[in-house]
Protein backbone atom coordinates (compact mmCIF):
# COMPACT_ATOMS: atom_id res chain seq x y z
CA UNK A 1 0.00 0.00 0.00
CA UNK A 2 2.09 3.48 -1.12
CA UNK A 3 -0.29 5.59 0.83
CA UNK A 4 -2.64 5.42 4.24
CA UNK A 5 -5.34 7.93 2.44
CA UNK A 6 -9.26 7.47 2.33
CA UNK A 7 -9.25 5.06 -0.89
CA UNK A 8 -6.47 3.18 0.48
CA UNK A 9 -8.60 2.02 3.27
CA UNK A 10 -11.59 1.57 1.67
CA UNK A 11 -9.23 -0.70 -0.67
CA UNK A 12 -7.09 -2.51 2.03
CA UNK A 13 -10.72 -3.52 3.31
CA UNK A 14 -11.90 -5.26 0.51
CA UNK A 15 -8.68 -6.99 -0.02
CA UNK A 16 -9.17 -8.83 3.39
CA UNK A 17 -12.29 -10.29 2.46
CA UNK A 18 -12.44 -13.80 1.78
CA UNK A 19 -12.47 -14.18 -2.29
CA UNK A 20 -14.51 -17.25 -1.51
CA UNK A 21 -17.46 -15.17 -0.81
CA UNK A 22 -17.19 -13.79 -4.17
CA UNK A 23 -16.32 -17.27 -5.76
CA UNK A 24 -12.85 -16.24 -6.36
CA UNK A 25 -10.74 -19.82 -5.23
CA UNK A 26 -8.13 -19.09 -7.38
CA UNK A 27 -6.27 -15.91 -6.23
CA UNK A 28 -5.99 -14.16 -2.55
CA UNK A 29 -4.36 -11.26 -1.37
CA UNK A 30 -2.20 -10.63 1.01
CA UNK A 31 -0.77 -7.49 2.47
CA UNK A 32 2.90 -7.15 3.24
CA UNK A 33 3.79 -4.02 3.82
CA UNK A 34 2.41 -0.04 3.86
CA UNK A 35 3.85 3.27 3.89
CA UNK A 36 2.83 6.42 4.08
CA UNK A 37 5.25 9.56 3.01
CA UNK A 38 4.26 11.27 6.29
CA UNK A 39 5.33 8.86 8.78
CA UNK A 40 6.00 5.52 9.51
CA UNK A 41 3.54 5.92 13.28
CA UNK A 42 0.50 7.13 9.94
CA UNK A 43 1.48 3.40 8.52
CA UNK A 44 1.42 1.62 11.96
CA UNK A 45 -2.07 3.44 12.41
CA UNK A 46 -3.09 2.13 9.32
CA UNK A 47 -2.33 -1.17 9.81
CA UNK A 48 -4.13 -1.00 13.00
CA UNK A 49 -7.55 0.47 12.27
CA UNK A 50 -7.82 -1.52 9.08
CA UNK A 51 -7.36 -4.68 10.72
CA UNK A 52 -4.58 -6.12 8.44
CA UNK A 53 -2.68 -9.16 10.46
CA UNK A 54 0.27 -9.25 11.08
CA UNK A 55 3.31 -9.66 9.84
CA UNK A 56 2.71 -6.45 7.64
CA UNK A 57 5.69 -4.11 7.46
CA UNK A 58 5.45 -0.11 8.06
CA UNK A 59 7.46 2.18 6.55
CA UNK A 60 7.85 6.07 6.78
CA UNK A 61 8.73 6.64 2.95
CA UNK A 62 7.40 5.41 -0.48
CA UNK A 63 11.11 4.53 -1.05
CA UNK A 64 11.52 2.06 1.87
CA UNK A 65 8.33 0.29 0.62
CA UNK A 66 9.53 -0.18 -2.87
CA UNK A 67 12.96 -1.45 -0.87
CA UNK A 68 11.13 -4.62 0.81
CA UNK A 69 11.79 -7.88 -1.27
CA UNK A 70 8.47 -8.93 0.18
CA UNK A 71 6.59 -7.19 -1.93
CA UNK A 72 5.00 -8.72 -5.50
CA UNK A 73 2.87 -5.31 -6.82
CA UNK A 74 1.98 -1.73 -5.35
CA UNK A 75 -1.08 -0.15 -5.07
CA UNK A 76 -0.75 3.70 -5.91
CA UNK A 77 -3.08 5.46 -3.79
CA UNK A 78 -2.11 9.43 -4.31
CA UNK A 79 -3.44 12.44 -5.38
CA UNK A 80 -3.37 12.51 -9.05
CA UNK A 81 -0.74 14.90 -9.34
CA UNK A 82 1.45 12.16 -7.47
CA UNK A 83 0.61 9.06 -9.71
CA UNK A 84 3.71 9.59 -12.45
CA UNK A 85 6.16 10.25 -10.10
CA UNK A 86 5.14 7.75 -7.70
CA UNK A 87 4.25 4.66 -10.65
CA UNK A 88 7.81 5.53 -11.89
CA UNK A 89 9.40 4.88 -8.26
CA UNK A 90 7.42 1.37 -8.47
CA UNK A 91 8.42 0.30 -11.55
CA UNK A 92 12.38 1.21 -11.21
CA UNK A 93 12.20 -0.98 -8.11
CA UNK A 94 11.16 -4.04 -10.46
CA UNK A 95 7.76 -4.36 -8.38
CA UNK A 96 3.89 -4.39 -10.65
CA UNK A 97 1.88 -1.52 -10.02
CA UNK A 98 -2.10 -1.07 -9.68
CA UNK A 99 -2.24 2.75 -9.80
CA UNK A 100 -5.87 4.60 -9.23
CA UNK A 101 -7.28 6.70 -11.22
CA UNK A 102 -6.97 9.37 -13.07
CA UNK A 103 -3.82 7.16 -14.17
CA UNK A 104 -1.86 10.29 -14.11
CA UNK A 105 -2.36 14.22 -15.20
CA UNK A 106 -1.94 13.81 -18.98
CA UNK A 107 -1.36 11.32 -21.90
CA UNK A 108 2.10 11.80 -22.36
CA UNK A 109 2.36 11.19 -18.38
CA UNK A 110 0.55 7.70 -19.13
CA UNK A 111 2.22 6.63 -22.63
CA UNK A 112 5.70 6.70 -20.28
CA UNK A 113 4.52 4.67 -17.69
CA UNK A 114 3.23 2.29 -20.01
CA UNK A 115 6.52 2.03 -21.91
CA UNK A 116 8.35 2.22 -18.82
CA UNK A 117 6.43 -1.05 -17.70
CA UNK A 118 6.75 -2.53 -21.15
CA UNK A 119 10.45 -2.19 -21.10
CA UNK A 120 10.97 -3.85 -17.36
CA UNK A 121 8.60 -6.52 -18.65
CA UNK A 122 6.21 -5.63 -15.27
CA UNK A 123 2.22 -5.42 -14.83
CA UNK A 124 0.83 -1.95 -14.68
CA UNK A 125 -2.97 -1.28 -14.54
CA UNK A 126 -4.89 1.95 -13.61
CA UNK A 127 -7.57 1.30 -11.31
CA UNK A 128 -11.07 1.62 -13.00
CA UNK A 129 -12.57 -1.05 -10.53
CA UNK A 130 -16.06 -0.28 -12.05
CA UNK A 131 -14.94 -2.02 -15.38
CA UNK A 132 -14.53 -5.61 -13.07
CA UNK A 133 -17.98 -5.52 -11.26
CA UNK A 134 -20.25 -8.44 -12.91
CA UNK A 135 -22.66 -5.64 -13.20
CA UNK A 136 -20.32 -3.71 -15.97
CA UNK A 137 -18.83 -7.46 -17.41
CA UNK A 138 -22.56 -8.25 -17.88
CA UNK A 139 -23.47 -5.26 -19.89
CA UNK A 140 -20.40 -4.87 -22.20
CA UNK A 141 -21.37 -9.08 -23.16
CA UNK A 142 -24.65 -7.88 -23.73
CA UNK A 143 -23.67 -5.07 -26.19
CA UNK A 144 -21.27 -7.54 -27.97
CA UNK A 145 -24.19 -10.11 -28.47
CA UNK A 146 -26.66 -7.01 -29.54
CA UNK A 147 -29.31 -7.50 -27.41
CA UNK A 148 -30.11 -3.49 -27.45
CA UNK A 149 -28.85 -3.62 -31.65
CA UNK A 150 -26.27 -0.95 -32.45
CA UNK A 151 -25.35 1.37 -29.97
CA UNK A 152 -26.16 4.97 -31.07
CA UNK A 153 -26.09 6.88 -27.87
CA UNK A 154 -24.83 6.85 -24.32
CA UNK A 155 -25.53 9.24 -21.71
CA UNK A 156 -23.41 9.16 -18.46
CA UNK A 157 -23.55 11.55 -15.38
CA UNK A 158 -21.11 11.36 -12.24
CA UNK A 159 -22.31 14.34 -10.89
CA UNK A 160 -22.19 15.16 -6.64
CA UNK A 161 -24.42 18.53 -5.27
CA UNK A 162 -22.17 19.75 -3.22
CA UNK A 163 -21.70 23.20 -1.45
CA UNK A 164 -17.98 23.17 -2.84
CA UNK A 165 -17.02 26.31 -1.07
CA UNK A 166 -18.19 24.88 2.47
CA UNK A 167 -17.08 21.08 1.40
CA UNK A 168 -14.11 21.53 -0.37
CA UNK A 169 -12.75 24.51 0.21
CA UNK A 170 -9.14 25.28 -1.54
CA UNK A 171 -7.18 22.70 -0.10
CA UNK A 172 -8.52 19.28 -0.58
CA UNK A 173 -7.49 17.69 -3.40
CA UNK A 174 -11.07 17.09 -4.98
CA UNK A 175 -9.92 20.81 -6.26
CA UNK A 176 -6.61 21.85 -5.44
CA UNK A 177 -4.26 22.38 -8.53
CA UNK A 178 -1.92 21.27 -7.39
CA UNK A 179 -3.06 18.11 -6.69
CA UNK A 180 -4.46 17.71 -10.27
CA UNK A 181 -7.99 18.63 -8.65
CA UNK A 182 -11.13 19.28 -10.48
CA UNK A 183 -14.03 16.82 -11.59
CA UNK A 184 -13.09 15.82 -15.06
CA UNK A 185 -10.30 13.40 -13.42
CA UNK A 186 -11.69 12.67 -10.10
CA UNK A 187 -15.47 12.11 -11.22
CA UNK A 188 -15.59 12.79 -15.03
CA UNK A 189 -13.30 10.19 -15.65
CA UNK A 190 -16.32 7.61 -14.62
CA UNK A 191 -18.56 8.69 -16.90
CA UNK A 192 -16.21 8.17 -19.80
CA UNK A 193 -15.55 5.07 -18.60
CA UNK A 194 -19.18 4.23 -19.24
CA UNK A 195 -18.61 5.99 -22.94
CA UNK A 196 -15.67 3.72 -23.05
CA UNK A 197 -16.48 0.99 -22.27
CA UNK A 198 -19.87 0.56 -24.11
CA UNK A 199 -19.28 2.27 -27.08
CA UNK A 200 -15.19 1.36 -27.76
CA UNK A 201 -14.11 -1.41 -26.11
CA UNK A 202 -17.20 -3.74 -26.93
CA UNK A 203 -15.54 -3.81 -30.13
CA UNK A 204 -12.88 -6.54 -30.91
CA UNK A 205 -9.14 -4.20 -30.71
CA UNK A 206 -8.67 -4.37 -34.00
CA UNK A 207 -12.03 -1.79 -34.57
CA UNK A 208 -11.65 0.52 -32.00
CA UNK A 209 -11.09 3.59 -33.06
CA UNK A 210 -10.57 6.71 -30.96
CA UNK A 211 -13.55 9.30 -30.92
CA UNK A 212 -13.56 11.61 -34.23
CA UNK A 213 -14.59 14.42 -32.40
CA UNK A 214 -14.80 15.28 -28.55
CA UNK A 215 -16.09 19.23 -27.87
CA UNK A 216 -16.28 20.35 -24.33
CA UNK A 217 -17.90 23.14 -21.65
CA UNK A 218 -16.00 23.52 -18.81
CA UNK A 219 -16.79 25.93 -15.54
CA UNK A 220 -13.76 26.31 -13.70
CA UNK A 221 -14.13 27.06 -9.27
CA UNK A 222 -13.95 30.65 -8.79
CA UNK A 223 -11.17 29.49 -5.52
CA UNK A 224 -8.95 27.70 -7.53
CA UNK A 225 -9.60 27.40 -10.89
CA UNK A 226 -9.98 23.63 -11.04
CA UNK A 227 -12.77 22.61 -12.89
CA UNK A 228 -16.46 21.75 -10.67
CA UNK A 229 -18.52 21.22 -14.45
CA UNK A 230 -17.31 19.43 -17.23
CA UNK A 231 -20.10 18.37 -20.07
CA UNK A 232 -18.29 16.31 -23.00
CA UNK A 233 -19.90 15.88 -26.56
CA UNK A 234 -18.25 12.34 -28.27
CA UNK A 235 -18.65 11.11 -31.59
CA UNK A 236 -17.22 7.73 -32.30
CA UNK A 237 -17.53 5.96 -35.72
CA UNK A 238 -18.87 2.55 -35.83
CA UNK A 239 -17.30 -0.20 -37.65
CA UNK A 240 -18.91 -0.49 -41.35
CA UNK A 241 -21.81 -3.12 -41.41
CA UNK A 242 -21.51 -6.39 -43.08
CA UNK A 243 -24.49 -5.43 -45.23
CA UNK A 244 -22.62 -2.67 -47.02
CA UNK A 245 -25.16 -0.16 -45.49
CA UNK A 246 -23.37 3.04 -44.58
CA UNK A 247 -21.90 3.10 -41.69
CA UNK A 248 -23.54 4.75 -38.41
CA UNK A 249 -21.86 7.26 -35.69
CA UNK A 250 -22.53 6.79 -32.06
CA UNK A 251 -23.08 10.01 -29.83
CA UNK A 252 -22.01 10.08 -26.30
CA UNK A 253 -22.83 12.52 -23.66
CA UNK A 254 -20.92 12.29 -20.85
CA UNK A 255 -21.04 14.82 -17.39
CA UNK A 256 -19.79 15.98 -14.12
CA UNK A 257 -20.65 18.07 -11.81
CA UNK A 258 -19.67 19.16 -7.84
CA UNK A 259 -22.75 21.76 -7.39
CA UNK A 260 -25.24 19.48 -8.99
CA UNK A 261 -26.03 15.41 -8.23
CA UNK A 262 -26.87 12.76 -10.37
CA UNK A 263 -28.86 11.72 -7.77
CA UNK A 264 -30.25 14.77 -5.63
CA UNK A 265 -32.27 13.19 -2.83
CA UNK A 266 -29.93 10.32 -2.43
CA UNK A 267 -32.70 8.16 -2.28
CA UNK A 268 -32.07 6.23 -6.04
CA UNK A 269 -35.04 8.07 -7.06
CA UNK A 270 -33.55 9.88 -10.00
CA UNK A 271 -33.73 7.26 -12.75
CA UNK A 272 -30.27 6.03 -14.35
CA UNK A 273 -27.57 7.79 -14.02
CA UNK A 274 -26.02 5.71 -17.51
CA UNK A 275 -27.96 5.16 -20.61
CA UNK A 276 -27.20 2.92 -23.14
CA UNK A 277 -29.25 3.19 -26.36
CA UNK A 278 -29.29 0.79 -28.90
CA UNK A 279 -31.27 0.39 -32.10
CA UNK A 280 -33.43 -2.59 -29.94
CA UNK A 281 -33.55 -0.99 -27.09
CA UNK A 282 -31.72 1.00 -24.34
CA UNK A 283 -29.84 -0.65 -21.06
CA UNK A 284 -30.48 1.89 -18.18
CA UNK A 285 -28.04 1.52 -15.50
CA UNK A 286 -28.62 2.91 -11.79
CA UNK A 287 -26.75 4.35 -8.76
CA UNK A 288 -23.46 6.23 -8.62
CA UNK A 289 -21.38 5.70 -11.89
CA UNK A 290 -18.50 4.55 -9.62
CA UNK A 291 -20.49 1.81 -8.08
CA UNK A 292 -23.56 0.82 -9.88
CA UNK A 293 -26.23 -0.87 -8.46
CA UNK A 294 -28.75 -2.30 -10.73
CA UNK A 295 -28.77 -2.24 -14.31
CA UNK A 296 -32.52 -2.52 -16.75
CA UNK A 297 -32.77 -4.07 -19.95
CA UNK A 298 -35.49 -1.92 -21.88
CA UNK A 299 -36.16 -4.08 -25.55
CA UNK A 300 -37.49 -1.50 -27.76
CA UNK A 301 -41.59 -2.34 -29.06
CA UNK A 302 -41.90 -3.61 -32.06
CA UNK A 303 -44.84 -2.16 -34.32
CA UNK A 304 -47.90 -4.18 -33.35
CA UNK A 305 -46.55 -6.25 -30.52
CA UNK A 306 -46.80 -6.40 -27.04
CA UNK A 307 -44.81 -3.84 -24.88
CA UNK A 308 -41.80 -6.43 -23.88
CA UNK A 309 -40.67 -7.38 -20.65
CA UNK A 310 -38.30 -5.16 -18.37
CA UNK A 311 -35.33 -7.18 -17.10
CA UNK A 312 -33.91 -5.88 -14.15
CA UNK A 313 -30.46 -7.23 -12.38
CA UNK A 314 -28.81 -5.88 -8.88
CA UNK A 315 -25.56 -5.73 -8.37
CA UNK A 316 -24.41 -7.92 -5.21
CA UNK A 317 -21.73 -7.12 -3.40
CA UNK A 318 -20.39 -10.30 -1.58
CA UNK A 319 -19.09 -10.01 2.44
CA UNK A 320 -20.53 -6.40 2.24
CA UNK A 321 -17.41 -5.50 0.25
CA UNK A 322 -17.23 -2.01 -1.59
CA UNK A 323 -16.44 -4.03 -4.82
CA UNK A 324 -12.95 -3.19 -5.00
CA UNK A 325 -12.10 -6.61 -4.58
CA UNK A 326 -13.06 -7.73 -8.15
CA UNK A 327 -10.17 -5.07 -10.10
CA UNK A 328 -8.07 -6.81 -7.37
CA UNK A 329 -8.62 -10.32 -8.27
CA UNK A 330 -8.10 -9.52 -11.96
CA UNK A 331 -4.30 -7.89 -11.04
CA UNK A 332 -3.88 -11.36 -8.68
CA UNK A 333 -4.63 -13.01 -12.01
CA UNK A 334 -2.00 -11.03 -14.42
CA UNK A 335 0.69 -11.25 -12.42
CA UNK A 336 -0.30 -15.52 -11.69
CA UNK A 337 -0.81 -15.78 -15.72
CA UNK A 338 2.36 -13.61 -16.88
CA UNK A 339 0.16 -10.64 -18.55
CA UNK A 340 2.04 -7.24 -18.23
CA UNK A 341 -1.72 -5.60 -18.60
CA UNK A 342 -5.63 -6.55 -18.46
CA UNK A 343 -7.51 -6.83 -21.13
CA UNK A 344 -10.59 -4.94 -19.27
CA UNK A 345 -8.29 -2.11 -19.08
CA UNK A 346 -5.89 -2.06 -21.58
CA UNK A 347 -3.09 0.54 -21.45
CA UNK A 348 -3.92 1.70 -24.83
CA UNK A 349 -7.36 2.59 -24.03
CA UNK A 350 -6.60 4.47 -20.54
CA UNK A 351 -4.09 6.63 -22.91
CA UNK A 352 -7.12 6.83 -25.48
CA UNK A 353 -9.32 8.11 -22.47
CA UNK A 354 -6.01 10.51 -21.15
CA UNK A 355 -6.14 11.85 -24.80
CA UNK A 356 -9.96 12.84 -24.71
CA UNK A 357 -9.32 14.28 -21.09
CA UNK A 358 -6.26 16.49 -22.35
CA UNK A 359 -8.46 17.67 -25.35
CA UNK A 360 -11.47 18.47 -23.02
CA UNK A 361 -8.74 20.48 -20.56
CA UNK A 362 -7.22 22.22 -23.62
CA UNK A 363 -11.16 23.63 -24.95
CA UNK A 364 -11.99 24.08 -21.32
CA UNK A 365 -8.84 26.34 -20.31
CA UNK A 366 -8.04 23.83 -17.43
CA UNK A 367 -3.84 24.33 -16.98
CA UNK A 368 -2.45 22.72 -14.41
CA UNK A 369 1.42 23.48 -12.33
CA UNK A 370 4.21 22.98 -14.70
CA UNK A 371 5.49 20.31 -12.10
CA UNK A 372 2.69 17.68 -12.01
CA UNK A 373 2.09 17.80 -15.90
CA UNK A 374 6.09 17.53 -15.93
CA UNK A 375 7.70 14.04 -17.83
CA UNK A 376 10.52 14.81 -15.98
CA UNK A 377 11.53 12.26 -12.91
CA UNK A 378 12.45 11.80 -11.09
CA UNK A 379 10.38 15.14 -9.93
CA UNK A 380 10.68 16.62 -6.02
CA UNK A 381 6.86 16.90 -5.55
N1 LIG B 1 -11.44 4.13 -6.90
C1 LIG B 1 -12.14 4.95 -6.15
O1 LIG B 1 -13.31 4.76 -5.88
C2 LIG B 1 -11.51 6.14 -5.60
C3 LIG B 1 -10.31 6.54 -6.09
N2 LIG B 1 -9.69 7.64 -5.58
C4 LIG B 1 -8.40 8.02 -6.15
O2 LIG B 1 -7.41 7.66 -5.19
C5 LIG B 1 -6.43 8.67 -5.08
C6 LIG B 1 -6.36 9.16 -3.66
O3 LIG B 1 -7.60 9.67 -3.26
P1 LIG B 1 -8.04 9.75 -1.70
O4 LIG B 1 -7.71 8.51 -1.01
O5 LIG B 1 -9.43 10.23 -1.68
O6 LIG B 1 -7.10 10.90 -1.20
P2 LIG B 1 -6.61 11.23 0.26
O7 LIG B 1 -6.31 12.67 0.28
O8 LIG B 1 -7.54 10.69 1.28
O9 LIG B 1 -5.28 10.40 0.38
C7 LIG B 1 -4.17 10.65 -0.41
C8 LIG B 1 -2.93 10.13 0.31
O10 LIG B 1 -1.83 10.33 -0.55
C9 LIG B 1 -0.66 10.56 0.22
N3 LIG B 1 0.02 11.78 -0.25
C10 LIG B 1 1.30 11.83 -0.67
N4 LIG B 1 1.64 13.05 -1.02
C11 LIG B 1 0.56 13.84 -0.82
C12 LIG B 1 0.31 15.22 -0.97
N5 LIG B 1 1.24 16.08 -1.40
N6 LIG B 1 -0.91 15.68 -0.65
C13 LIG B 1 -1.86 14.85 -0.22
N7 LIG B 1 -1.69 13.51 -0.05
C14 LIG B 1 -0.48 13.02 -0.34
C15 LIG B 1 -1.10 10.71 1.65
O11 LIG B 1 -0.83 9.47 2.28
P3 LIG B 1 0.49 9.22 3.16
O12 LIG B 1 0.64 10.41 4.06
O13 LIG B 1 0.17 7.99 3.88
O14 LIG B 1 1.64 9.09 2.24
C16 LIG B 1 -2.59 10.90 1.57
O15 LIG B 1 -3.26 10.36 2.69
C17 LIG B 1 -6.81 9.72 -6.15
O16 LIG B 1 -6.14 9.41 -7.31
C18 LIG B 1 -8.30 9.50 -6.35
O17 LIG B 1 -8.75 9.87 -7.63
C19 LIG B 1 -10.24 8.33 -4.56
C20 LIG B 1 -11.44 7.98 -4.04
C21 LIG B 1 -12.20 6.87 -4.54
O1 LIG C 1 -13.06 7.70 -7.55
C1 LIG C 1 -13.93 8.18 -6.86
O2 LIG C 1 -15.08 7.51 -6.68
C2 LIG C 1 -15.79 7.66 -5.49
C3 LIG C 1 -15.89 9.09 -5.10
O3 LIG C 1 -16.47 9.19 -3.83
C4 LIG C 1 -14.51 9.72 -5.07
O4 LIG C 1 -14.57 11.10 -4.81
C5 LIG C 1 -13.80 9.55 -6.36
O5 LIG C 1 -12.46 9.93 -6.24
Amino acid sequence: MLSTGWIASVFVKDLLINPELRSSSDVSHTVVAVASSSSKANADKFIRETGIPGPCASYGSYEELVADPNVDVVYVATPHSHHFQNVMLVLGSGKHVLCEKAFTVNATQAKILCETAKKKNLFLMEAVWTRYFPLSVQIRELIRKGEIGEVLRVVADNSFGDDVEQKWGTKHRMVNKDLAGGCLLDLGIYSLTWVFQTLYHTLPREQRKPPSSVSAHMSLYHLTGADEATNILLTFPTSTPSNSAPPHQSHAVAMTNLRIASDPGQNRSSGPSIRISGTKGEIQVFGPAFRPEKYKIIPARQEGQETPAVKEVECQFPGNGMGMYWEADEVARCIRDGKLESDTMPWEESIVIMEVMDEVRRQGGLTYPEKIESTAYPVQM
